[in-house]
This record gives structure tokens, sequence and C-alpha cells, in this order.
């Protein structure tokens, strides 16, 4: 186990090549990560004092473990079995936001194609990499926390996007990925395939386990981005973040890790390390199942912190609602104890803008969206209420 007050160790020279990412001396809009060993942090990467992780990524001091939901029950259990596995996963997005799933029906070897054709893709060399930049200036294919006007600029990591969408996606495909397009392109349709599946599903009984007809989340959504992921060794991981803390903007998140541990979650107050275990897959919850489901479930902030011996690789899929859908509180899901939330009415597409031109922060987006006003007759009735409330005293 490492404590993050250990010595700061120098990087032997093995999983320090082409993962390193030191900035360009002259760095431009596209300043890019150099192959070249760097045994400090650039600053760069710092964060401010009070964002810095205090606990290592091989922390797990609290007995607190992430719930874990058997999706083989859900498929072939009893009845009974059935609804209480589903509230079980309704009360881990209402408590954790997040679940671990096991027995989740996506094919074992596909994982680690998947994991296997990204690790290959993250030891190719940077000019190679950097041929697979979006060609419209977005945040699609290859960026690196090493890249200025990127909004995970300064972050310790690099990544590759792909559109979620099955047409788009292959188009991009096509487009890029040149060194080693065959090596993606059919696992990567049947892994999507599959983590779409998977989503739909898991998006059916929470919407029955609230009491909704079980396609209400899934007939407006899809995939709307795959997402690798890879964290290079740091020389400094006390000092920096993978990624800050956020929470992800979509319905679902479907993530795939490998076996080194990085993700952390805030849960009353202390940051929980999740732990790796093979072949089982993290689900959390995203901004808008939030909102859709009136605040009952909760996207939940969580961060990844970095590790001074070895890199690390996840695959997440974005389950997220038809971009031009409005966006609005399921009006059955209020109760007289948990009235209905005020949120103004906006797109999932304007969202993702705002998302975009954000820093991510905590719930800070989310929470922008509120209307926390209340309108003239609401201020009277509760008046009202006040003054009955008091005359009863
Ligand atoms: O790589 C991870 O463990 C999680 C990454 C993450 O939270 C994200 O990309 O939204
Ligand atoms: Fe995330």
């Amino acid at each position: 186990m490492s404590l993050f007050n250990e010595d700061k160790r120098e990087l032997g020279k093995e999983g320090m090549n082409e993962g390193d990412m030191e900035p360009s001396a002259a760095a431009g809009a596209l300043s890019s990560p150099l192959p070249v060993q760097q045994s400090v942090l650039q600053q760069r990467y710092v964060r401010g004092e009070d964002e810095q992780p205090k606990v290592a990524h091989d922390r797990f001091e609290r007995e607190e473990e992430l719930p874990v939901i058997d999706l083989a029950v859900l498929a072939c259990g009893s009845e009974h079995d059935k609804s209480n596995c589903r509230l079980r996963m309704l009360r881990a997005c209402q408590e954790w936001g997040f679940f671990r799933l096991v027995n989740h029906s996506l094919p074992i070897h596909l994982m680690r194609q998947m994991d296997a054709a990204a690790r290959r893709f993250f030891s190719l060399s940077l000019d190679e990499k950097l041929e697979n930049k979006d060609p419209e200036g977005g945040t699609l294919g290859y960026c690196s926390g090493a890249q200025d006007g990127y909004n995970l600029q300064g972050y310790w990591q690099e990544s590759l996007q792909f559109p979620g969408e099955k047409d788009t996606r292959k188009a991009f495909l096509d487009r890029t990925m040149q060194h080693n397009r065959n090596d993606f392109r059919d696992v990567m349709e049947e892994y999507c395939e599959n983590v779409h599946k998977l989503a739909e599903k898991l998006t059916e009984h929470l919407a029955v386990a609230l009491g909704l007809p079980s396609a209400h989340f899934s007939k407006n959504c899809s995939p709307s981005v795959v997402r690798f992921s890879f964290y290079p060794p740091c020389p400094d991981p006390a000092s920096t973040l993978g990624v800050v803390p956020h929470t992800d903007a979509f319905v679902v998140t479907i993530l795939q890790q490998d076996d080194v541990s990085g993700l952390q979650i805030l849960k009353d107050g202390n940051w929980i390390t999740v732990r790796t275990q093979p072949d089982t897959l993290i689900v959390n919850v995203g901004d808008m199942l939030q909102i859709w489901s009136n605040d009952i479930l909760s996207s939940v902030v969580h961060r990844v912190v970095v590790n001074s011996e070895s890199s690390r690789l996840t695959t997440a899929l974005f389950f997220g609602p038809i971009p031009k859908i409005v966006i609005q509180p399921h009006s059955d899901l209020a109760t007289a104890e948990h009235p209905l939330q005020k949120f103004r009415p906006f797109t999932f597409e304007e969202y993702m803008g705002t998302v975009e031109r954000a820093e991510l922060v905590g719930k800070d987006v989310l929470d922008s969206f509120r209307v926390y006003h209340t309108s003239i007759d609401e201020q009277v009735t509760n008046l009202a209420q006040l003054t009955e409330a008091i005359s009863a005293k």
C-alpha cells in the first residue's frame, strides 16, 4: 500500500516512454505531449492545494464497499428475487450513485479484446496517436491532458473517444485510426452493441423499480460516447489527478477497469476507492437520470487518482438521451414529501454544450440548470402554511 506522503520516486524507463505527457517546449494551441521521461511533475498538472488527493489509489481503509448487483438474478431469478434485486439497484443508485455489476452477460473475451486494442493504441508513438485527433477540432479521437484548449487540459491522462451512434462511429473510424483500424473495427462494434443492450436493460430495471413503464428511459436514449482513458505512471501522484471531481452528464455510464485501481467516489464526505475485480463492470448514474428521476437517483461526484508504478486503462460507454430531447423530471415521481424539482427546460444537447465549456467540477453544471425561485402563488401558500403552523403552537 502506498500513502501519498512517501518520497517521490524516479520512474524507471519502463512504462514511461510513449505514455509520458511532457508538453512541447513551444506550447501553442496544439502543444503536444512528447515521449520523454519526466521525473518531476510539470506545473501544468499540479492541482490546487484543496484538490490534491489525500487518499492514494490503493488505500481501501473504510469497510464500505460498493453494492453488488447480480444481473443473473434479474435474468432468471424468481419474481420475488427479481423485485428484491431491482430494489437493491434502486437503493444503490440513491445512496451511492454507483454499483458493481456481476454476471453482466458482456462476453469476457470481448472485454479482454477491447482492453488489448486500446492498450496497443496508447502504446503507439505520439505522432501516430496525434494523427487521430478530432478532424473537427472537438474532443473525439485522441486527446491528452497536455493539450491546450481541451477541457481536460492539465489532467494526468490520455484519451481516445468515439461517437456512440453506430454509423457515425463507423464513419469516424474510417476517417481516423489508420494504424490500427482493424484492431478496433469488429471488436468495437460487438462490444458497443453488447454494452448498449446492457445499458438498455439496466435503465429498464430502474424504470420498473421507480414504478414507471420499463421503456420510459431507454426509448429516449442511445450510446452517446465511447471513451478509453489511459493514465500513465506519474512522478508525483499526490499533486495531480487523472480526472477532477465531477459527475457524468449522461443517463448511465458502464465502466470497465483493468487491474489497477484509481476511481474514487465521494460518499458522505469521504473518498472511497473502488476496488478492481476481474470481469466485473462499474455502473453509475448520470445527471440526466438524476433529473428524470426527480432527484430520487443521484449522480455522485467521483474522480480518478493516479499512481507512480503502473499505468491504468478504462473503457466507458456513456448512455445518454437523444440530443434534441427536452429534459424534465417525471411528474409522477413527485410526492408530498418530495415535491417536483424545478429545472429550466433544456435539451441534452444544450446541457452537453455547457459541460464542454465548463471545467468539470462537482455538481455545478447540474445545479446551474435548477430554478430556485418560487412563484408568487407558491410564496403566498408557503406563508399561509407558516402562519398556520405558528398559530397552532
Ligand atoms: O477512468 C475512470 O476510472 C473513470 C473516468 C471517468 O470518471 C470519466 O471519464 O467520466
Ligand atoms: Fe466520470
